[in-house]
């Protein structure tokens, strides 16, 4: 285990009304508002927490959905460590412009290797009874757009929201661990004629 604490920056991206800003405020203080206003520009809250035995200040990132803001949200995709890319169960428009976020959040955060950033999926207002995407429907997506993780989530109800952060911290540590592996792979490599460790790079 490592004492440090990590910082990261996590960014969630989706369309307008999907239901962002009810999951960062579920997660962060316990609160849902059910006449929550739309976000305009960004916004961002913290949270201290411990994933596998690594204490890590999760900087939760939130921007507006809305197309007429994209110019105020855009400027915050850099240096993000997760995208959380979020659409709404009850609205299949969200679900369809998944695809748009993706190439938005790669282009303005200048993703040098999109096959391995984290992104993570969320099905969001699963509360909801009038469902316009199946569970299925949304895991295949995920699977053939980089084999993302799928979570269904309510911020209403308090459902899945903290596994969908914690989850968040897990893909970034993994990648964080497989350039530590590689990189230790390259340098055994500089002192011995072995090849070993070249492999994942
Ligand atoms: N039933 C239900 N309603 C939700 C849920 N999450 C959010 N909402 C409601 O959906 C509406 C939009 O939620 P927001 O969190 O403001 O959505 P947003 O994605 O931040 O929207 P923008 O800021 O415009 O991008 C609000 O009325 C919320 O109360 C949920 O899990 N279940
Ligand atoms: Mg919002």
């Amino acid at each position: 285990m490592s004492g440090k604490s990590l910082l990261l920056k996590v960014i969630l991206l989706g369309d307008g009304g999907v239901g962002k800003s009810s999951l960062m405020n579920r997660y962060v203080t316990n609160k849902f508002d059910s006449q929550a206003f739309h976000t305009i520009g960004v916004e961002f809250l913290n949270r201290d927490l411990e994933v596998d035995g690594r204490f890590v200040t999760l900087q939760i990132w939130d921007t507006a959905g809305q197309e007429r803001f994209k110019s105020l949200r855009t400027p915050f995709y850099r240096g993000a460590d997760c995208c959380l890319l979020t659409f709404s169960v009850d609205d299949r428009q969200s679900f369809e412009n998944l695809s748009n976020w993706q190439k938005e959040f790669v282009h303005y955060a200048d993703v040098k290797d999109p096959e391995r950033f984290p992104f993570v999926v969320l099905g969001n207002k699963i509360d909801k009874l009038d469902r316009q995407v199946s569970t299925e429907e949304a895991q295949s997506w995920c699977l053939e757009n980089g084999n993302y993780p799928y979570l269904e989530t309510s911020a209403k109800d308090d459902t899945n929201v903290a596994v969908a952060f914690e989850e968040a911290v897990r893909q970034v540590l993994a990648v964080e661990e497989q350039l530590e592996h590689c990189m230790l792979g390259h340098t055994i490599d500089l002192h011995s004629s072995s090849k070993s460790g070249s492999s994942c790079c």
